[in-house]
């Protein structure tokens, strides 16, 4: 399935699952780097002016990111949140390059803002020409993990109980209210996608349901890693998410436990 690994980036010898495991490493890296310098800038900053803190957290993620990527992948294209318009980001660039860097430098900017909240994260995800995503790392700096491509995250036993899914804080969208109604299931409000995506990958939830609105940063890294330990993760009619498109608006997103997929796309489109 692989093509030729970027020497950029692997030994010429690296098996592309080796090639892989690097990146995602280096994902980690990155996500890690760019959480710890998060933490320190609220500490620094505190709360009492949440627009300063947000624009200053989105600034310096992004920052960070970039410059190492330029440093380290100078020869890969990037889209970042924070770059629109750019050369390189939602520029033409990367519409021809062979390796993308799609990053979400501070997802759930609001959660980020508010004190004690730790339902935020950072995405670090690699798209490549003919593979899609093949490395990604998405950490969650407020509880000390970085969850990665090259880490397997088991899906548990189902609980006893009723299926809990989680949902934007701020917009549930309809489709997650009626498909919570047609399965029983309970709603979770939470803030970020990546840290739903990892709620649900770690057990905490069995699924995340969005609609009305995202773009490929917001669901790139969160939905590889889910992907790569064969957790569910497709649009919300059941078709493949694809990434690095000319334009990066990718509204819906569904991440669930596999076993239900299948009510929970039928709940969609009986909603709609
Ligand atoms: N209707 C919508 N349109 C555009 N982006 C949306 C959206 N709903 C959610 N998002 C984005 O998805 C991420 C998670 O949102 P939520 O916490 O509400 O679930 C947030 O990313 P950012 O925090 O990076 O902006 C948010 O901006
Ligand atoms: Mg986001």
């Amino acid at each position: 399935m692989h093509e030729a690994p970027d020497a950029a980036s692997a030994a010429p010898t690296a098996t592309p699952a080796a090639a892989d495991a690097a990146d995602a490493g280096f994902a980690a890296d990155l996500a890690t780097g760019a959480g710890e310098l998060l933490l320190k800038l609220r500490t620094e900053l505190g709360f009492g002016d949440a627009r300063a803190l947000k624009d200053a957290g989105d600034r310096v993620a992004d920052d960070y990111l970039l410059g190492r990527l330029a440093a380290e992948r100078p020869r890969d294209a990037v889209l970042s949140e924070e770059g629109r318009g750019e050369q390189g980001r939602i520029g033409t660039e990367r519409l021809e390059a062979d390796r993308v860097w799609i990053i979400d430098p501070l997802d759930g900017t609001r959660e980020y803002s508010e004190e004690g909240r730790d339902d935020w994260a950072v995405h670090v995800a690699l798209w490549q020409r003919g593979l899609g995503l093949t490395a990604a790392a998405v950490a969650l700096p407020a509880q000390g993990v970085t969850m990665r491509t090259d880490q397997r995250y088991d899906i548990p036993p189902v609980r006893a109980g009723k299926p809990r899914i989680a949902v934007s804080r701020t917009r549930p969208p309809a489709e997650a209210l009626a498909s919570a109604e047609a399965i029983g299931a309970e709603l979770v409000p939470m803030g970020s996608a990546g840290a739903k995506v990892m709620a649900v990958v770690t057990g905490a939830v069995d699924a995340y349901v969005h609609s009305g609105g995202q773009f490929e940063w917001d669901s790139a890294a969160p939905a590889a890693v889910a992907l790569a330990s064969a957790w569910h993760a497709s649009r919300i009619d059941g078709a493949p998410l694809r990434y690095n498109n000319a334009d990066p608006y990718l509204p819906d997103l569904l991440v669930c436990r596999p076993d239900l997929a299948e009510p929970l796309l039928a709940a969609v489109a009986g909603s709609r």
